[in-house]
């Protein structure tokens, strides 16, 4: 006998990463598709998911109601935008579930607040980065800015997208940054340098340098230098095709099915090394 798929419904499925969370969500013989959102504005709304997707017709319309969606679901994966992101995490903790995984970036600090509040009541997962390979990059940028003096290795965190990405600099790029500061026992806003004046004057000691480019059909891109006098240290993550935050997305909707409630990371799902 087969275990019962994993019940998923993806908010935001209209969108570059929502369509591909619903195609492998709908490939995968574990997991299975049972809820569809999208904003009320969408012009996608009552279409067919699957066709949304890209794997054929399914027979699940994308719907505007969160209750509608979530119906029967274990979890809700979401790639919407910021402001419907921070009223689900509140709606879904009122009441009383589905777990939420989130990808979404570029919260500010109060829709933040409304994940985290949330999270003391469902448990939620939420990574700007969904791949396995920025999960690994930000524990062996840690362990770089915890070995390399400060005072010698400026770091640089330089990262590109498409040109329609909204938020600069990416959740991953910010990400990257606040474990960077964390090993070195500061906070990245103490640190960080978003942009540099013309006339601006030397770059200071310890700060942590952020620069965004924009263009094209770039997935994402993020490289971290750690440039001395003599030398330098980089690491740097390319992904080539957003299914690898899509497999992410699913492995940690999976991970999280009977947790706690709580706020997890990519890290938690990494386990200790
Ligand atoms: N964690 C990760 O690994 C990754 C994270 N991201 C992040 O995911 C987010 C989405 O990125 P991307 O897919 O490129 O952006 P898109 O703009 O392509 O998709 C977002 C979609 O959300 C939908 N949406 C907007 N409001 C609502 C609402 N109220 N309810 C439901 N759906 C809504 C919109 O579609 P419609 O109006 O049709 O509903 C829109 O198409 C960004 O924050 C991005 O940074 C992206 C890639 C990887
Ligand atoms: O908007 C995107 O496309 C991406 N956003 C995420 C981020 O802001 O870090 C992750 C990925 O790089 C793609």
């Amino acid at each position: 006998m087969t275990d019962t798929p994993f019940k998923i419904c993806v908010a935001g499925v209209s969108g570059r990463l929502g369509r591909s969370i619903a195609h492998e969500v709908i490939r995968r013989l574990d997991t299975v598709l049972t809820g569809a959102l999208v904003s009320a504005d969408s012009v996608h709304r009552g279409a067919d998911a699957g066709e949304i997707a890209g794997t054929g017709f399914l027979g699940l319309e994308a719907v505007v109601s969160l209750e509608t969606a979530c119906e029967g679901a274990d979890m809700v994966i979401d790639a919407s935008l910021p402001d419907f992101t921070a009223a689900m995490a509140g709606r879904l903790a009122a009441r009383g579930g589905p777990g939420l995984v989130t990808g979404v970036t570029g919260l500010s600090s109060e829709q933040q607040k409304a994940v985290e509040t949330a999270a003391r009541m469902i448990p939620v997962l939420q990574a700007s980065n969904f791949s396995l390979g920025v999960a690994v990059m930000e524990r062996l940028l840690a362990d770089a800015a915890r070995l390399l003096p400060a005072s010698e290795f400026d770091l640089e965190i330089v990262e590109t997208h498409h040109r329609r990405k909204t938020d600069a600099p990416s959740g991953t790029a910010l990400m990257l940054g606040r474990a960077a500061a964390r090993a070195r026992g500061e906070a990245l806003e103490d640190r960080a340098v978003y942009a540099r004046p013309r006339t601006g004057g030397a770059r200071k000691s310890g700060e942590i340098g952020f620069s965004a480019v924009r263009g094209g059909g770039v997935t994402g891109e993020h490289e971290a230098r750690f440039l001395a006098a003599f030398e330098e240290i980089t690491l740097t993550h390319r992904a080539f095709d957003r299914y690898i935050f899509a497999r992410g997305a699913v492995e940690a909707a999976l991970w999280l099915k009977d947790r706690p409630a709580g706020l997890y990371s990519m890290q938690d799902l990494l386990g200790a090394a």
